[in-house]
């Protein structure tokens, strides 16, 4: 063809970023998780799929349209602050049902669950209902380096590794399913198992960011959201960081 003569173009409609929502730092963003969505929009990005981050303040309305949410973990009565804001926006719960994906860490997990008490109060206080889990105070606080079994959908082995820092203590429900069994820290409750995954909702106590060192946690949640396998990112510097942090936990006697 004769460069006068071009082919005509089709008209592109253009694709929407992915919208990877990160609620109330404000209020849940004095553990580091915010790093979860710099991590997701990362390896996104670096795949050439385009993806933005959207911070959400309390006062702020929730997007309805993001493919994912993350929640993060807080202080005490700010978690009580943040389901509150949650519940009345209520944009949350519209983007779930419309498939949307909720990665939720420890504050956040415990205010996604049925119920939970904060520090010495003995008051209940009713979550999201987004997960089917339980939490009361624990009978010492959970803190230092974990590391856990990840129970992936394809049945798969995979080792997570973060710390945690809690003092409640969360009972799953019949219709909750473990994200993990614990190798070293407490995990839910010390009985064995840590996180919950109900549907499309996840929730976990590792910080760590727990997505910057466990990139498969990532592009699970990631796969999910999208609807599609992921090309593999390699990055053997976190290999490496991995493979240092799970050898530490294991000298570990918690
Ligand atoms: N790290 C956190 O988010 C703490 C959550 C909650 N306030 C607890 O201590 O259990």
């Amino acid at each position: 063809m004769s460069s006068s003569n071009p082919a005509p173009s089709t008209p592109q409609t253009p694709i929407a970023p992915v919208k990877i929502v990160l609620v109330y730092q404000s209020l849940l963003g004095i553990y580091g998780d915010r790093g979860n969505a710099v991590v997701c929009r990362e390896r996104l990005t670096r795949r050439g799929i385009d993806a933005e981050m959207v911070v959400v303040e309390p006062g702020d309305e929730l997007p309805t349209d993001g493919q994912l949410y993350l929640l993060g973990g807080g202080e005490d009565m700010a978690q009580i602050s943040a389901m509150k804001a949650i519940r009345e926006d209520g944009g949350l719960f519209t983007a779930l049902g419309s498939g949307a994906v909720l990665f939720a860490v420890c504050a956040g997990y415990q205010i996604c669950g049925n119920t939970f008490t904060v520090g010495d109060r003995d008051e209940v206080v009713e979550g999201l209902g987004l997960l089917d889990v339980d939490t009361r105070r624990g009978t010492e606080r959970a803190v230092g380096e974990v590391l856990h079994r990840w129970n992936r959908p394809d049945g798969s082995a995979s080792l997570l590794t973060g710390f945690e820092n809690h003092g409640g203590y969360t009972t799953l429900g019949p219709k909750a399913a473990p994200l993990a069994s614990v190798e070293v820290g407490v995990g839910n409750n010390g009985q064995g198992t840590e996180g919950a995954v109900q549907g499309r909702v996840i929730g976990t106590y590792p910080h760590g960011p727990v997505l910057s060192r466990n990139p498969e946690l990532a592009d699970h949640l990631l796969e999910l959201a999208l609807g599609r396998e992921l090309e593999p990112l390699p990055m053997p510097e976190l290999d490496e960081l991995r493979a240092q942090r799970i050898s530490h936990a294991r000298t570990l006697s918690r």
